[in-house]
């Protein structure tokens, strides 16, 4: 009967080529179908590297690997895949799904029809005494997630068991229950478990054990035999004596990795044990030359091979997959508060935070009045004061500071403080606590009155008697540019009404700059709706990059990823699962913007609402990319958030979003026009305000962008996800 598993020479180190460390150190194994083989050793001796090497997960640096008669990974092999149960060291499950749609989930994944894995479930139910089937995994006690665990790898009848110390934490009836249910199992079909446990004890009901230390097996027998030959009762004394012949091995394995490697391969592990009498497993049939060097057919052997029924029920449509993983990926993501707040709710709390803290005209700016025209400021007031008085063909004035005074109090923008003294003015506006002064001159009207009408002939004096004297704070460029514009706006409609309010020529009162009606936009267009469509494409973009980055690097760390991938899904099926249930969020969240913003801020679209959601839609399509790409190379959230806090402030100060480009040096415009959201939030600006389609080049411009970068991203994850395998 062909072995279950056979290894030659493997070996497997981690860290670079130069500084090796190695971990497996031309191991030899053999694992026999229908039986149990109990893989012992202390802690660190590189057991999970061996498993994770037979389950197709990593690869050896040399050696070779036969799993029910094939390498693993090769095409039609199965392994990973269904041909193989893998129950990972760590729990490895969706803490957010319930024990029977976990057990569901794996079962699917492995291609199982619901009515054979409610079959299943039923006996694993009993059998491993799981909890309630909706109990949540993470309600779960260590023991029982332990359970769980193991009957996901066995919901399927795999031909390969691979137990990664499976009874840690469970009671000793448990575990003799799962013993006597592993024995009774091998002992009636071929399926064949390999199965670590730090119970050295418990591996006596092994059909064969393998003693691993330092990367080799120091011996692989039936417990009988190694007992026997070390004539002591237990496998523990026996390992004992091994260990302590094997000795101190540290010097040679680092020699040994000096060698060139076609000496290293005439070494296998017994070579190594210099000194120690290793057993020679002769009751086990070693891998020959041949056997090894034989080529596999995959295809022939999957002919030959009575057990393929279950290869072939367990044959599942990459369709089937994806549906079982998009929905795994949806209950995680709707069980979770948080995911949900993050997912519907952020973007409304951060648009209304944006409309309504960002671009409204500054209200109650307090500045000051210095008035020398008039001596108490109350009497500018006075029902009587007329500050123009017509005679035949001129005009007298009087008190025309108050006329302007009376102007700045038209809306509730400013604040006027007035101020007896310029000092004061000054000394209160220097202690920040007015933002400028004003200042009207005692001879403010009549040096008016003589500039209006023969400036040509005015004194200096009268030119700058006339003038509205201002001074600024201005550290606070926006208010003080703001308020600028207030005064001037507020003289130029009072020098209208004063000389209309004479008969003087209308055109004395104005420059002769003359603002029409605007092209596109509002005479009174806001900042706000200026700065709009880049902040709703920033936040979309990195809503998603923060969720992907997290989601992936989530279930990495916690081994579903990897327990998923020995399951036989590929990177490429996990990835479209969670881009498709990403892209469904994405489209939903892109709608909730729109409406939202248009409904509850009156944000009127000229263009076309679904040409808008599109751009949208790809915006946070490539922020999930980029999430993507720094789950791929950040080992942690912590890596992941650095990466992602420092691409969010150069993306949104290079965009334009905060200042126009025209304001950087040109070279520097060239570059960033091609950043994610340069050109996307000027064709955004330019269908909301301008109306225009998609077949306009400054609309599809920002199209193009974002799909590039899309591709980019996209290239560089999978690039990353190969270089993993
Ligand atoms: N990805 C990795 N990169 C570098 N070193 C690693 C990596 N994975 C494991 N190691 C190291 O390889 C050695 C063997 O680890 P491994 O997990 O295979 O041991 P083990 O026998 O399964 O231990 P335990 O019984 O504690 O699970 C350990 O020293 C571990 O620190």
């Amino acid at each position: 009967m062909a072995a279950a598993v056979e290894v030659r020479n493997g070996y497997k180190y981690y860290g670079s080529k130069s500084k090796p460390k190695i971990i497996l150190n031309y191991l030899n194994m053999n694992v026999q179908r229908g039986s149990i083989y109990g893989l012992l050793g202390a802690s660190g001796c590189g057991k999970t590297t061996l498993l994770s090497c037979i389950v197709g997960q990593r690869q050896f640096n040399s050696g070779d690997v036969r799993v029910l008669g094939l390498k693993p990974g090769a095409p039609g092999s199965g392994i990973p895949g269904s041909r193989i149960g893998y129950m990972p060291q760590e729990i490895a499950l969706v803490e957010e799904m319930t024990v029977k749609e976990t057990v569901y989930y794996f079962g699917r994944i492995y291609g199982m029809k619901d009515d054979k894995i409610r079959e299943k479930f039923k006996i694993l139910r009993d059998l491993l005494q799981l909890p309630p089937a909706t109990q949540l995994v993470k309600k779960c006690s260590g023991g029982q997630q332990r359970r769980v665990s193991f009957a996901c790898a066995m919901i399927h009848d795999p031909e390969l068991l691979i137990l990664d110390e499976p009874t840690v934490g469970l009671d000793p009836m448990l575990r003799e229950k799962i013993w006597e249910f592993l024995v009774e199992t091998t002992r009636n079909s071929k399926m064949a478990v390999i199965i670590t446990t730090h119970y050295i004890e418990e591996a006596k009901q092994a059909n064969s054990i393998g003693l691993m230390r330092k990367g080799v097996l120091l011996a692989e027998d039936t417990p009988e035999n190694i007992m026997l030959r070390f004539e002591v009762n237990s496998i523990e004394d026996a390992f004992l004596i091994l260990s302590q012949k094997q000795g101190d091995n540290d010097v040679i394995e680092a020699s040994l990795a000096q060698l060139p490697s076609q000496q290293q391969h005439h070494h296998n592990s017994n070579a190594i044990c210099n000194g120690v009498e290793v057993i020679d497993a002769s009751s086990i049939i070693q891998p020959t030359e041949k056997s090894m060097s034989e080529k596999p057919n995959p295809e022939k052997q999957l002919e030959e091979d009575d057990d393929n029924d279950n290869t072939k029920k367990c044959l599942f449509t990459t369709k089937g997959r994806i549906k079982a993983l998009m929905t795994k990926n949806f209950v995680q993501l709707f069980r979770q508060p948080s995911g949900i707040i993050f997912m519907l709710l952020f973007p409304i709390i951060q648009l209304s935070c944006f409309y309504m803290a960002v671009g409204k005209t500054p209200t109650n700016l307090k500045i000051g009045i210095v008035n020398d025209e008039v001596r108490q400021w109350e009497s500018c007031y006075s029902p009587d004061l007329i500050t123009v008085n017509p005679a035949n063909d001129t005009c007298y004035f009087s008190n025309l500071s108050c006329r302007y005074i009376t102007g700045l109090e038209g809306s509730d923008h400013l604040n006027r403080v007035f101020y007896p003294s310029l000092e004061e003015a000054h000394r209160d506006a220097k202690k920040a606590k007015i933002l400028g002064y004003v200042y009207f001159a005692s001879n403010f009207s009549t040096s008016m009155q003589t500039f209006l009408e023969d400036g040509r002939y005015a004194e200096d004096d009268a030119i700058d008697n006339a003038q509205v004297t201002v001074h600024l704070d201005n550290t606070d460029r926006q208010i003080s540019y703001y308020l600028e514009r207030k005064l001037r706006e507020v003289y130029s409609s009072f020098i209208k009404d004063v000389v209309t309010d004479c008969n003087y020529p209308s055109s004395l009162a104005s420059i002769p700059v003359n603002l029409q009606e605007p092209i596109y936009g509002t005479e009174d267009m806001e900042f706000q709706r200026y700065v709009a469509p880049g902040v709703v494409m920033t936040m979309v973009f990195f809503l998603a990059t923060l969720m992907t980055a997290s989601v992936f690097i989530e279930e990495r760390l916690d081994g579903v990823w990897d327990r998923t991938l020995v399951a036989g899904v590929s990177a490429i099926q996990m990835l479209w699962a969670h881009l498709l249930t990403q892209f469904i969020i994405m489209v939903a969240q892109s709608i909730e913007v729109i409406v939202y913003i248009g409904l509850v801020f009156d944000t009127y679209n000229k263009g076309d609402t679904t040409t808008l959601i599109f751009l949208l839609t790809l915006t946070s399509f490539c922020g999930m990319l980029f999430g993507l790409l720094i789950s791929v190379y950040c080992k942690s959230h912590t890596e992941a958030n650095f990466v992602a806090t420092g691409a969010f402030y150069p993306m949104i100060i290079l965009c334009g979003l905060l200042w126009p480009l025209e304001g950087m040096p040109k070279a520097l415009q060239d570059v960033v026009l091609y950043f994610p959201f340069t050109l996307p939030s000027i064709s955004a600006r330019n269908i909301l305000e301008k109306g225009w389609d998609i077949t306009n080049g400054k609309v599809y411009g920002g199209f193009l962008v974002m799909a590039a970068w899309i591709v980019i991203f996209f290239t560089l994850c999978m690039v990353g996800l190969k270089r993993k395998a």
